[in-house]
């Protein structure tokens, strides 16, 4: 990777060779982690959540812990128990633990500020990221900032002799701009890392971000990218919107996007922001139209009429209301979604809300049956298979780099489609060869999943789901070869 500079985007890496799908680019360790900003008390070592009753003071400075022996010794909590007892003076009592708690808001900006006196080489590289310090003091969070993290840190720490207002707001924007939410623990935590803060962001990229189980931040190319080539991550949640992933970007990281997939209004031919077109008469579906620094336009695709935004997004919030409210561990709630809406009378089939919907139901049958998947019906079998392979289909074309989801329901696809036909060929609908066609098919979408889930960390539920899709692709291979040599054909 070579870091260069654009007028655009700032600093930013270019492949310095030819890279192959699948290849890992960048591994590396963060430079500081703490807890999120806003998130209830949690052990300041290996920042899992904790109660009253499963946490105990820290002996030397009373923020509370959890009951590991090894997060007493851990230096993570270094920096907050230092300056507790050695600026502040005495301890802290953490008396109330539900969430959110505003102590924790200043502790991974504290973490930060430590770095100037006791490693300063890491202090250098993080005074080096961008903080957008600006585009802060007009934030909306800016408020919010100046009294729970900066008089905070400056009154409750006594740290006015070492810093100013602006150098502690520089670090409010650096973590702001440039941390990463990291999943390996409940709740998850943000972590800074040095190199990876120089990728820019795509809401189409060509990297996918993933973790190790000790949390170092992954990187791999999900498609070849060629020498000379941009490298980008998503910061936002890929799944959204172009409006909601557009909000995002400009109200937490100050940039509008501009990336392929944006300009786009189509979101390549899938209309997945698409709503009916009010037009009488009018089968098509209007699709938002983004122009920097102005608010949206809808157009129609198909007459090309003008739809006002208030219009459209009184049937989002009329629709996102029934999502937010809908019991989303329940398949008949999801079933009857998508039974409402489904229709083309207000969304496009391809829509991000009836997408979310179907990513729920695809993993809920034969999740929340006892029996599993063999217990599901025919008919919620079928179903099962229809939406993954809609799935399957749509996120290859929007969000290619985007492993995990793409993993997951592409492992669901293959269990229902080897049960599918055990289940055909039990019932004597179907031959062997038939039966092994079945097979063959489950094990080019397992041995797909297990390609993109590969790098999961086994703390987590893909790296779980990843470890099950290697177990049963050695299991389907035995299968395979058994029908092969009843068949008395050459393996395919
Ligand atoms: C994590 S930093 C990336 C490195 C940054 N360019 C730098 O010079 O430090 C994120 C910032 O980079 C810029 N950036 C990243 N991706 C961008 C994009 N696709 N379009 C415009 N600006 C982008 C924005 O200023 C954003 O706040």
């Amino acid at each position: 990777m070579k870091l260069c500079q654009d007028k655009v985007l700032g600093r930013c890496y270019v492949a310095s060779r030819s890279i192959k799908a699948g290849e890992v680019v960048l591994k590396e360790s963060p430079l500081v982690q703490g807890p999120s900003q806003i998130t209830g008390p949690v052990c300041l070592s290996c920042l899992k959540s904790i109660s009253m009753h499963t946490s105990e003071e820290c002996p030397k400075c009373g923020w509370p812990l959890c009951r590991d022996p090894q997060c007493r010794m851990s230096e993570d909590h270094i920096p907050e128990c230092d300056w507790t007892m050695n600026k502040r003076g005495r301890k802290i009592k953490i008396s109330n633990f539900t969430s959110p708690h505003p102590s924790y808001e200043c502790i991974t900006t504290l973490r930060c500020l430590y770095k100037k006196f006791h490693q300063p080489s890491v202090w250098e590289k993080l005074m080096q990221l961008e903080a957008h310090l600006d585009e802060c003091k007009k934030s909306s969070r800016y408020e919010n900032d100046q009294k729970n993290v900066i008089q905070f840190l400056l009154n409750f720490f006594k740290l006015d002799q070492d810093f100013s207002e602006e150098e502690i707001l520089k670090v409010c924007g650096i973590i702001q701009v440039n941390a990463h939410e990291m999943p390996l623990t409940e709740p998850g935590y943000m972590a800074i890392f040095d190199r990876t803060s120089f990728i820019e962001h795509s809401c189409f990229p060509n990297l996918y971000k993933s973790f190790t189980n000790s949390g170092q931040l992954l990187l791999r190319a999900m498609k070849p990218i060629a020498a000379g080539d941009h490298l980008s991550i998503c910061y936002t949640d890929p799944l959204w919107g172009t409006i909601n992933r557009r909000h995002h970007l400009e109200e937490s990281k100050y940039f509008t996007c501009q990336c392929d997939r944006c300009r786009d209004p189509t979101e390549f031919n899938t209309m997945y922001n698409g709503i009916k077109c009010p037009e009488h008469q009018c089968k098509g579906y209007v699709l938002p139209h983004l122009t920097v620094g102005s608010e949206e336009t809808w157009i129609c695709h198909d007459c090309k009429k003008t739809t006002s935004p208030e219009h459209v997004h009184k049937i989002l919030v009329k629709i996102g209301e029934d999502l937010s409210t809908m019991e989303k561990q329940n398949p008949e709630a999801c079933r009857k979604f998508l039974k409402s809406y489904d229709t083309g009378r207000f969304l496009h089939p391809n829509h991000y809300y009836l997408t979310d919907v179907r990513i729920a139901l695809a993993q809920l049958y034969g999740q929340t049956n006892r029996g599993g998947i063999q217990e599901l019906s025919d008919d919620m079998l079928t179903h099962k298979i229809a939406l993954c392979k809609q799935l399957v289909n749509l996120t290859r074309t929007i969000v290619p780099a985007e492993g995990r989801i793409r993993g997951i329901i592409i492992f669901e696809l293959h269990a229902s489609l080897a049960e599918m036909g055990r289940r055909r060929s039990g019932q004597g609908q179907i031959d062997s060869a038939q039966l092994r066609a079945f097979l063959l098919e489950s094990k080019q979408y397992l041995e797909e999943a297990v390609w993109l889930l590969q790098y999961e960390p086994s703390i987590l539920p893909e790296g779980k789901i990843l470890v099950q899709a290697q177990e049963n692709l050695s299991s389907l291979n035995t299968v395979l070869q058994a029908l092969h040599a009843s068949i008395g054909d050459s393996p395919m």
